[in-house]
């Protein structure tokens, strides 16, 4: 059984991912505190389970700093912080700078900030890991998602960097997946042409993300690593 009395952080758990992630730690006996930015559903579901929620907007550096001072109200230590919120914003007219800006932030200026600010909580458990959920869509780029790539590209480095800079205490590794969960608004043709992106063609869901989640926490020799889980794409 895992070490109970740490928690994990992960953000972004009102919905999708990060909920089914939170859900199953909580399943497998991990303390758990989530962040949520919007009140959904999802955020008395964990609630209700016994994690404990903190509302945080990473769209700006005052928005992340109010969070780490928050959360270390909430606990003095923890197992664990997964990076899991995000927002996938396309280049639109006359806002490319506030949206280039603002996943920077929650991309990249928010793992930077809690990661530095939150390496002592992590100390204090032993393991401990950062794990950064990043994009497979890195490895080529993209014509569509430019900024929302730009800024996943630079969570991969971060976790490069945190390895080196953390260990032996704390593993840092990140998870890079393709096609996960279609949003309510993907249409047929649209589904169609995501999955014959991939070898295996299919649309996995959650599960696979807490597979690596898992797999990252429990395995004592992986750091500085970012796992693909994308069907296959690169082969395809
Ligand atoms: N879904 C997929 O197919 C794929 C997902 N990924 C990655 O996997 C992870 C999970 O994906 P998915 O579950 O679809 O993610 P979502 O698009 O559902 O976003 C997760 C959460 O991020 C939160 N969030 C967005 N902006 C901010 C902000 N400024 N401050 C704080 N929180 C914010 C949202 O909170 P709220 O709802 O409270 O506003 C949302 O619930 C993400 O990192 C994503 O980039 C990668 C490839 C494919
Ligand atoms: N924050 C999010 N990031 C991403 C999402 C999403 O819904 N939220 N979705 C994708 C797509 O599924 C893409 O992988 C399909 O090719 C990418 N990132």
């Amino acid at each position: 059984m895992p070490d109970s009395s740490a928690p994990i952080l992960i953000t972004g758990a009102g919905q999708r991912v990060g909920l089914h992630c939170a859900q199953r730690l909580l399943e497998e006996g991990h303390r758990v505190i989530f962040t949520y930015r919007s009140e959904r559903p999802g955020v008395q579901t964990l609630r209700d389970l016994g994690a404990i929620g903190l509302f945080a907007d990473f769209s700006s550096e005052a928005g992340i700093l109010v969070f780490i001072e928050t959360l270390k109200t909430h606990t003095e230590s923890l197992r664990a912080i997964v990076h899991n919120a995000s927002e996938w914003l396309a280049e639109t007219p006359d806002s490319e700078a506030e949206a280039f800006t603002r996943m920077f932030n929650l991309h990249m200026l928010a793992p930077y900030l809690i990661n530095l600010h939150c390496g002592e909580l992590l100390r204090r458990s032993t393991p401990a890991d950062i794990i950064h959920i990043s994009d497979d869509v890195t490895r080529k780029g993209s014509s569509k998602h430019i900024g929302y790539c730009a800024t996943k590209a630079g969570l991969d480095n971060l976790t490069l960097s945190f390895a080196a800079r953390y260990a032996p205490a704390i593993k840092v590794n990140g998870i890079a997946p393709a096609l996960l969960l279609f949003n309510p608004d993907d249409d047929a043709a649209y589904r169609a042409k995501a999955l014959a992106k991939s070898a295996l063609g299919i649309e996995p869901g959650s599960e696979v993300i807490y597979q690596s989640l898992r797999y990252l926490l429990d395995n004592p020799y992986v750091t500085g690593t970012t796992l693909t889980v994308n069907g296959g794409r690169h082969v395809k």
